[in-house]
Parts: structure tokens; C-alpha cells; sequence
């Protein structure tokens, strides 16, 4: 028989392929013009247009829905330029397939190569029931034929019996294909978002190198497409190609075109029927979109404040909050699946075996209830025919087709895999250190080439050192071309100049996120520095982790601090109470809504207290919050210890530092003490 689905498939809907219909069933009913095929023919004919018909418009409508949730829910898509690539299915295809099947099957042992051969062993089962059931519907119809009663009802059981198995096998195979996509795609995630979080990658793909627009995009959307394409196309390969052999080597036992009416009858009625028992998957895909889209604003927030994480090396914590994010969802589509296969398995049983047994035992009426007018020979003329539409229909429609929408399939794929394929290429180059950018005319001169060119050394110490380092930026702008300047523990350095000169460029350098193109950089471990940005970065968590951030609650236990101590903290900056007015510590917000700008300020200013490092950097981080507040700051710091960097335009800070590098703006630089002398020199 013809499942459903397939009579109802887009592709099927479609104008050409519905003219075939309407043409072929035209044929049947010219070739088949006994009483009861012409009513029974009629009517199917007209249920099954409609049934296409409404079934094109539910699916433009939910296309509709879909796409409108997904406007709402995260935004315009980025356009991507890898997307524009052409995809040929090439030797370049397979090598990239080979590459991300090696990621998704990683072994001979591994649970996805497991479900592919339970998959494999599923579909022989449904070719040899489908056999069975041919067999078995023949046997029933020679029956009603001969009028054997006893045997037809028999064979009826049989039907009903074999039913158990057969749509059992039906849901367990689309339940296998779901299963292996989500298996895919889990491997394939966790794959990138290691890398993609590792070596601040996620900040070199953004900001260093222009081939990948929306590594969110790809991460989340892109992923999932190549892995359910992946899965259903070795369903949809293998069970035609198997199909093909054994119904050649069969013969003639096939299900075939009263399987069509039978279900178009079948689809029509058991459409009220099953509404009522269908559990609202309208609303689970809604939620499903939803969960997806928050997953993919989380990428997004981790690519917007990449910068700041990247300073803070808070790409464990990030990675926690992304993985969180990415199994609510997953628990989901799993508990949606679970639903489809009990959904699927009574659909496939109704459907398929009880409308189809009722259908039988309708054509069994001018059998055992004589109807004027009707002949023997009538009735085994009608059985024959049945049985010649069967094969070929099957023949037709069912192998054929299949391979040929496999073609369409594999394009698709190809698409998917070298979106895929290009996000771990560009990765691997970024990491390598291999960056792709387009660079500003200035990087042409011969000077400045000369700079590019050139590699400096990095080392580590107690102290922060740099030596004739130039400053460029990831476009190639020279912005300084040799810096030297030092900063020992105890020594507190202002650094000033005109907008876009270079300052947090300096950062960038000592944060490990620019590479060094000349001189030498000393610098003490990444650890032992901390950043503090203007845009505080606040993070998905709860309030205690704000003050922690990048630590949990278990590095805060394991350095033995305790919720009194961070109340302490906040009551330096004066801000105690918001834990209260929040409602405690384990308050979860949207922190860079409830919070104004001053108070998260004071946040990062708390932090800064927690972490207690060597060095701190300060870049305009004190400019929403009053004097008093910036005066307290810099004198818990000092107590703490910590050596201060500081970038800032507000002269009330300069009496809090012991140097100062001044930028021109032009390439040029001062570095000197900041004494009196120099504080009156600069308020000229
Ligand atoms: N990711 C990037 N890609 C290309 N150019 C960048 C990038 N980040 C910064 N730049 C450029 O580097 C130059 C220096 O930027 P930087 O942020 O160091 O300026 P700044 O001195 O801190 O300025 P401001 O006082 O406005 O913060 C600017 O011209 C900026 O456009």
C-alpha cells in the first residue's frame, strides 16, 4: 500500500505531478467502468484531489507560520557570501562528506554506526512484510473472488495480526531516522563548539578574518540541515535500491493501485478520525523554533561581547551556558519524537491496516451480499485489473520516484555539507593562525608591508614589557609603528589619546588577541590579568555568578569564598542591596536590562574585587559612575594590590597613576613619568 505521506508529499502536490494523477486515475476509471468501480473511483478521485489540495495549503500556511515565528524569535538571517557558493557534487563533495562522516560515525563502535544497521535491518523487514502483505492481500482477494467466506474472514485476522509488526516496523524506522539525525547533529555541535570555543577562536572568526559572516547561523541552522539531510538520505537511497531487487526477483507480488484509492479513502476519513488523537505538534514545533532560536541568540550574544569574553577568557563559562542551551532543546525534540512514534504507529496502523481491512471487506459486499445486476465474471474481471493497477503503480511511482528525488537530495546535501565543511576549514586556518582579511590601502605601502610581514616575540614574566612593538590593527592599519613602554607591579599607567588611535589596541595585544608583529612583548600570564570594559559584560547566569564571572560556584567554594564575602564586595561599591531588590543570589535576569549603566559598572568593579589579579586593565570603565564611586575603586584596588592600566579621557583619574602613555593620534607616542610637573603640563 501507499503510505500516506507519500500521496500527500509536496512533491507529489505538486501542478505536473497532480495533472499525472488526475490523468491516470482518468485512465482507471475509462479502463474500469463496472457499476460499483465507477461510484467507488468518483469518489476517491474527488476526496483525494481534495485531499491534496488542503494538504498544499496546510503546508504553505505552517511554511508561513514558521517563517514569521522565526522573524519574531531572532531577527533578520545575516546574509553569509559562503552561501552563494556553487555546490556541485564533485570530488570536492566527497572528500568533504568523507571528513564530516569521519566527525558523525566516529567508529565501528559507535552508537550512530549501530542505529544505521538496526536502520538497514528495519527496512529488509519492511520489504519482506510489504512482500508478505502483497502475498496476503492477493490471497484475500482470490478468496473474495471464489467466495470462500471462511477463508477471507481468516485471512482477514491474518491482516490484522501482521498489522502489529508491520506498523511497528513503519514507526521504528522513522523513529531510527530521526534518531540517527540527532545523533549527527549532536556529534557534529559538540565537534565545532569545542573548537569553536577553544584558543578564542570565536573571537579571531569575527573580528580577524571576513569568510564566515554568521558562524551562528551555521553552528545552530545549518548543522541541523545537514544532519537530517545525511539521515534521510539513506532511507531514502537504500529502501528503493533494495525495493528494486527483491520486487524484480519476486515477480508479479506486489501492492499496487487499489492501495492508492484505498488510501486516498483512507486519508480522507481517517483525517477527522485522527485529528481528534493527534497531539498538538503545531504547538511542539512552535516551541521547538523557539528553543532553537534562543540557542542561536546565544551564539549571537557570544559572537556580539566576543571582545570581552575573550579578555575575560570566560569561553568555559560561555560553553556551559551554550550547552545548556542546546540540551533543553534537544530534550525537547526528544520528547516530540517520542510523541511521533506513538503518533506514527497509530496513524500507520489505522491508516494503513484498519481502513485498508474495511476497504476489503467493501469490496467483499458483491461477493456476499448479491447486488442486482452484478455478475461473476464482472467480479473477477474488476479483481484482475485491481491487481495489474497494483504493480504498477508501485513500479511507477514508488522506486523510480525515490531515486529520483534522491538526486535532489544529494544537491541539497552538498549544499549543507560545504557550508559545513567551510566553517571547519576556516576554523582550522584561524587557529593555525592563518587569517583571511581584507586590508585597508594603506597596508600597500612598502613601509607598512614591510610590517606585516614581520612576527615578534612573546615571553612571559613578572612584569609587562614591550619593546618596539607596532600596533596594527586586523585590516592592516599600522597604527603605531614601534611602541615601547613598561609597567613593573606597583607602577599605575594612564594611557590617553585621541578616539581611534589605538588604546584598547594595546589590550587586544596583551590579551593574546592580535598577533605581534615586531619587537618583543614581556607579559605575565593571562591569569594574572584582568579587563574591565566600558560595555560591561554581564552574563546568562544568576546574580552571584555576575560577581564570579568567568568562575562558578565551585571555583567561589574551592577559593573558600562565601556569599558574605561577595555581600562585602558589593557593599564597597555600594550596591548591596540590589541582591535583595533581585531577589537573592540565585536570582536569574536579563542583567543588562535590570541593571542601569552605573550599577553594572559597579558589578564589574565587584568583580575586579573577587578576582583580586596582579594587573588590571581599565578601559572607560568608571564613566557612569560618580567620583566618590571611581575614588573608592581605585583605593580598594591599590589596597588589593593590583596594578592598574587605565584608558580614560577624565582627568579626575590622573592622580591615581604613576605613568602615563600619551598617543598623538598620528602614530606618535610619550611615555614619562606622571609627576606634578607633567599633570600641569597636560591640564595646559
Ligand atoms: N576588529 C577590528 N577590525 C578592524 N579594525 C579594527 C578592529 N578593532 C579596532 N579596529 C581599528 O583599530 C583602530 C584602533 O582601535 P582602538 O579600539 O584601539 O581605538 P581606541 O584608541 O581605543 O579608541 P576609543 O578611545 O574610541 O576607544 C580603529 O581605527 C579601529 O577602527
Amino acid at each position: 500500500m501507499v503510505a500516506p505521506s507519500k500521496v500527500l508529499s509536496p512533491s507529489l502536490a505538486s501542478d505536473r505531478s497532480l495533472k499525472q494523477l488526475v490523468n491516470y486515475l482518468s485512465n482507471l476509471y475509462l479502463k474500469n467502468r463496472t457499476r460499483i468501480s465507477r461510484t467507488v473511483y468518483i469518489t476517491l478521485f474527488i476526496a483525494l484531489i481534495n485531499r491534496i489540495r488542503s494538504a498544499i495549503t496546510e503546508q504553505k500556511a505552517a511554511a508561513r507560520r514558521q517563517a514569521e515565528l522565526r522573524r519574531t524569535r531572532t531577527g533578520p538571517t545575516p546574509v553569509d557570501t559562503s552561501a552563494r557558493k556553487k555546490v556541485e557534487i564533485n570530488r570536492e563533495f566527497f572528500k568533504n562528506l568523507i571528513r564530516l562522516l569521519r566527525i558523525v560515525i566516529p567508529g565501528w563502535r559507535s552508537k550512530e554506526l549501530r542505529l544505521i544497521i538496526s536502520h538497514s535491518i528495519f527496512l529488509v523487514i519492511r520489504t519482506l512484510i510489504s512482500l508478505y502483505v502483497a502475498d496476503l492481500d492477493g490471497k484475500l482477494v482470490s478468496n473474495l473472488v471464489r467466495g470462500k467466506g471462511r477463508d477471507f474472514l481468516s485471512g482477514l485476522v491474518w491482516w490484522m495480526i501482521v498489522a502489529v509488526p508491520a506498523t511497528f516496523t513503519n514507526s521504528m524506522l522513522s523513529y531510527h531516522q530521526c534518531q540517527l539525525a540527532l545523533q549527527y547533529r549532536t556529534r557534529l555541535t559538540n565537534h565545532i563548539q569545542k573548537k569553536y570555543l577553544s584558543d578564542m577562536t570565536f573571537y579571531a572568526l569575527t573580528a580577524l578574518d571576513d569568510r564566515i559572516k554568521n558562524a551562528d547561523q551555521l553552528i545552530v541552522v545549518d548543522v541541523q540541515k545537514f544532519s537530517n539531510s545525511l539521515a534521510e538520505l539513506y532511507s531514502n537511497l537504500a529502501k528503493p535500491v533494495l525495493d528494486m531487487v527483491v520486487y524484480n526477483w519476486s515477480l508479479s507480488r506486489n501492492v499496487g493501485g487499489e492501495g492508492l484509492f484505498a488510501m486516498s479513502l483512507i486519508v480522507q476519513l481517517s483525517a477527522n478520525v485522527m485529528r481528534a488523537l493527534t497531539p498538538p505538534f503545531g504547538k511542539y514545533v512552535a516551541e521547538e523554533a523557539k528553543l532553537e532560536g534562543e540557542f542561536r541568540f546565544q551564539h549571537s550574544r557570544l559572537i556580539d561581547y566576543s571582545e570581552e569574553v575573550a579578555l575575560y577568557s570566560g569561553h568555559e563559562a560561555e560553553k556551559d551556558t551554550l550547552d545548556k542551551g542546546y540540551f533543553t532543546l534537544i530534550k525537547h525534540v526528544n520528547r516530540i519524537l517520542r510523541r511521533r512514534f506513538w503518533h506514527g504507529f497509530m496513524e500507520d496502523f489505522t491508516i494503513k491496516y484498519f481502513w485498508g481491512a474495511l476497504g476489503l471487506m467493501l469490496c467483499s459486499v458483491p461477493v456476499f451480499i448479491k447486488l442486482p445486476g452484478a455478475g461473476e465474471s464482472g467480479m473477477g474481471d474488476r479483481t484482475e485489473n485491481f491487481v495489474k493497477n497494483r504493480r504498477m503503480l508501485l513500479s511507477s511511482s514508488d522506486a523510480f520516484g525515490r531515486l529520483m528525488f534522491s538526486y535532489k537530495e544529494i544537491t541539497e546535501l552538498a549544499g549543507y555539507t560545504s557550508r559545513v565543511s567551510t566553517l571547519l576549514e576556516v576554523i582550522d586556518d584561524v587557529q593555525a593562525g592563518r587569517f583571511d582579511k581584507k586590508l585597508v590601502s594603506s597596508a600597500d605601502t612598502a613601509e607598512n608591508a614591510a610590517v606585516l610581514r614581520g612576527r615578534g616575540e612573546i615571553t612571559e614574566g613578572p612584569d609587562i614589557d614591550f619593546v618596539r612593538v607596532p600596533i596594527v590593527s586586523p585590516n592592516g592599519d599600522v597604527l603605531v609603528r614601534e611602541l615601547s613602554f613598561s609597567v613593573k607591579p606597583g607602577d599605575h599607567l594612564l594611557i590617553v589619546g585621541p578616539n581611534g588611535c589605538g588604546k584598547s589596541s594595546l589590550f587586544r595585544i596583551l590579551g593574546g588577541l592580535w598577533p605581534v608583529y615586531g619587537g618583543s612583548v614581556r607579559k605575565p600570564p593571562f591569569s594574572d590579568i584582568f579587563y574591565i570594559p566600558q560595555r560591561p559584560y554581564l552574563s546568562r547566569g544568576s546574580l552571584r555568578e555576575q560577581i564570579l564571572y568567568p568562575d562558578g560556584v565551585k571555583e567561589m567554594r574551592s577559593k573558600g569564598i562565601t556569599d558574605a564575602d561577595l555581600h562585602r564586595i558589593l557593599s564597597i561599591v555600594e550596591i548591596e542591596s540590589i541582591v535583595e531588590r533581585q531577589g537573592g543570589w540565585d536570582a536569574h535576569q536579563e542583567w543588562t536590562d535590570v541593571l542601569s549603566g552605573g550599577q553594572q559598572q559597579r558589578v564589574a568593579m565587584a568583580r575586579l574585587f573577587y578576582h583580586a589579579p596582579k594587573y588590571a586593565i581599565l578601559d572607560e570603565c568608571t564613566s557612569s559612575v560618580t567620583l566618590e564611586i571611581e575614588r573608592v575603586m581605585y583605593d580598594e584596588a591599590k589596597r588589593l594590590g593590583i596594578t592598574l592600566m587605565t584608558v580614560s579621557h577624565r582627568r579626575s583619574l590622573w592622580k591615581y597613576h604613576t605613568n602615563i602613555l600619551q598617543f598623538d593620534g598620528q602614530g606618535g607616542y610619550i611615555f614619562t613619568k606622571l609627576d606634578a610637573e607633567r599633570r600641569l603640563q597636560l591640564e595646559e
